[in-house]
């Protein structure tokens, strides 16, 4: 859980290298960091800049006499910082830099580069590298600092799958402006399976431990009841389990579209581009938000155990919460998505509604009203007219002011609030449609039953969420919220004899969850009493700190 020092070798440089360098480079590096031979991370992020990449302060100025990129980082701020694995594992990294060919200033590419050497490991002539130090999480990962000091590589190490520069310093242009930032998507097309696996760990480890837990009554009788069966529990949990299921068939969704993307490129097709980087902003963003939040109540449901280091729960979260940070800061990429929804709204406004994506096209068509008693499709169609009064409220303040003469930027500020709201009710939108589709799509009626189950649970659940918006124009009547609060309890209550079932169908092994709350055998009291024993300070029974500071502070006699 901590992490693997090796972890961004795979999931960064690989992709980075298939992504971004040539098949003739491939040939050379490739094989051997598939063999391991070399180990690699992807070092981008400053001590400066992380968000802002147009800002990012090492250069690669391109020497046409001897046909190398020098690297350089001028400055305290220019140092690579949080780089996954660069502190002492990698002997390479991709860097990324800003490329200048006979002084011009060609934005972020990417370069091939070695740090240390490859038999002593030591780091090469040039470059300072180390460690940052401990983090909130994934400790056993070695982020790293780097820094350059007119470090040469020869010119071919820019990745040049897109772009190239020429011996004589000719620079070929990419197909699209942004091509280099496609490892970032790639681990966004990600997250939303890996969020909700963090997040399917915890909640296993809550709804197993909530059925050993036995605590007060609900009705007067012999036995405590299973705290699961308290509507408050199954609140604070279920919900959540729909999540995790949502999470994760939206991200293979987006998994499918980045493989396209990867496809679609190589033969010069980059129109998926845009709508692959909207839709995976935005699905990080609310995904990485909501897990975080999932796994603390399902922590808070273990109650004091909970917050004990034997739930393993507060590990998880160490882990999870990171992706709200690394690969684009969530508000920055709400913003990015905001981009997209404020220009789809400028192409409806201009009568070019039939040129919209089909994830936005609903922006274009109003809906006046719900039968939410009909069923998840009209729910669907509340999702779609919240989420359209958001993004036409937001992008009408933002287009007001800059008709009241506001220059874009601080337009642009001055409704990012609101901005940020949109790209949340338009990614929430698009998990419960992805969650819909993936269910209709499950062949065995037992498990459609039980997923279907907790779709509506989902849906019921998000749209009370956003139940301010959905009465702000009297689109929902209070008697509909109604309906919808007493359709959540009775999912509630229809999920409980299922809610095992569906964690353990997860199949995580003790040893993975690592927790004494959530052990599969329940044998919780037990194996916490063993636990608490093999504490080191219960080695022996007086600590030397007794003889050294206690027993002078009690014989004293002030
Ligand atoms: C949970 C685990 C997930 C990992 C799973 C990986 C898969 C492996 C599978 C299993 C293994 C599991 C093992 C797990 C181990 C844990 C690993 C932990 C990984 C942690 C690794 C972290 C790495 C990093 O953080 S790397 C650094 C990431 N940095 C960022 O994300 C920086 C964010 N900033 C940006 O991206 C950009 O600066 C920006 C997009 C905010 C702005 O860019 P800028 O150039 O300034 O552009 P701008 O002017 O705003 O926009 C101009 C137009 O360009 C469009 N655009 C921007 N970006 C893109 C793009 N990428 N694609 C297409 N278009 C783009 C933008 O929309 C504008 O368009 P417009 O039309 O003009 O509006
Ligand atoms: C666990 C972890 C692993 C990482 N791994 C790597 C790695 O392998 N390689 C790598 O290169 N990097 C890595 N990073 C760095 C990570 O990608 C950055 O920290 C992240 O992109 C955020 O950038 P920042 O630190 O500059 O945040 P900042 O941008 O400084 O964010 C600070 C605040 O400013 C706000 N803000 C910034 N810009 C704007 C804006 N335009 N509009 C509105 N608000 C704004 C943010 O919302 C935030 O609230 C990692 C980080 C972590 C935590």
């Amino acid at each position: 859980m901590e992490g693997h020092p090796l972890a961004l070798h795979d999931v960064m440089f690989i992709p980075a290298l298939v992504a971004q360098a040539s098949d003739e480079q491939n040939k050379k590096w490739l094989r051997r960091a598939q063999r391991r031979e070399i180990v690699g991370c992807y070092a981008q992020t400053e001590l400066g800049h992380g968000s802002n990449l147009r800002k990012l302060e090492t250069t690669a100025t391109y020497d046409v006499s001897t046909q190398e990129f020098v690297l350089h980082t001028p400055q305290i701020t220019s140092l690579k910082w949080w780089p996954g694995g660069l502190g002492k594992s990698s002997n390479y990294a991709v860097v990324v830099a800003n490329m200048i060919v006979k002084e011009k200033h060609l934005g972020p590419h990417s370069f091939l580069v070695q740090l240390r050497d490859e038999i002593t490991h030591q780091s090469l002539k040039g470059i300072t590298v180390g460690d940052i130090g401990p983090k909130l999480s994934f400790n056993a990962i070695d982020n790293g600092f780097l820094g350059f000091d007119n470090y040469r590589i020869p010119r071919t190490n820019l990745l040049m799958r897109h772009s190239r520069v020429e011996p004589d310093g000719t620079y070929v242009k990419p197909p699209h402006a942004k091509i280099n930032y496609s490892a970032m998507v790639r681990v966004r097309s990600h997250m939303a399976t890996g969020q909700g696996n963090f997040l399917a760990q915890a909640l296993t480890i809550a709804v197993r431990y909530s059925t050993v837990r036995r605590q007060g009554f609900i009705e007067s009788g012999e036995q405590e009841v299973k705290v699961l069966d308290y509507q408050t529990q199954q609140h604070r949990l279920f919900p959540s389990i729909a999540k995790a299921y949502a999470f994760t068939f939206a991200g293979y969704e987006t998994i499918r579209l980045y493989e396209q993307l990867l496809k679609e490129v190589d033969t010069g097709n980059v129109s998926l581009m845009a709508d692959l980087h909207a839709l995976t902003s935005g699905l990080k963003s609310v995904v990485t938000h909501q897990t975080a939040q999932g796994i603390e109540q399902a922590r808070m449901a273990c109650g004091g155990h909970g917050y004990s280091q034997a739930s393993y729960i507060s590990e998880i979260f160490g882990v999870a919460v990171g992706g709200c940070t690394y690969e684009g800061e969530n508000m920055v990429m709400l913003l990015q998505l905001a981009r997209y929804l404020v220009k789809s709204v400028e192409q409806i406004k201009a009568g070019e509604s039939g040129k919209l994506g089909p994830l936005v096209a609903y922006l274009a068509v109003k809906v006046d009203g719900v039968d939410l008693e009909k069923g998840v499709e009209e729910y669907m169609k509340a999702f779609q007219h919240v989420s359209r009064l958001q993004t036409w409220k937001a992008s009408e303040k933002f287009l007001k002011l800059l008709k009241s003469g506001e220059k874009r930027e601080v337009a642009w500020n001055k409704s990012s609030v609101e901005l940020t709201r949109a790209s949340r009710l338009h990614t929430r939108l698009y998990i419960a449609e992805t969650f819909k589709r993936s269910v209709q799509e499950v062949a065995d009626p037992r498990l459609k039953e039980v997923l279907t189950d907790l779709l509506h649970l989902h849906v019921n659940y998000e749209l009370l969420d956003m139940a301010t918006y959905a009465l702000e124009d009297g689109f929902l009547s209070s008697s509909q919220l109604d309906y919808v609060r007493d359709q959540l309890y009775f999912y509630l209550a229809k999920i409980r004899p299922n809610a095992v079932s569906l964690v353990d169908s997860w199949e995580f092994s003790d040893m993975q969850l690592r927790s004494v709350l959530g052990r599969r055998d329940g044998n919780v009291y037990e194996n916490l009493v063993a636990w608490a024993k093999a504490s080191p300070l219960n080695k022996t029974d007086v600590l030397p700190s007794v003889e050294k500071y206690l027993k002078p502070m009690m014989n004293s006699k002030l």
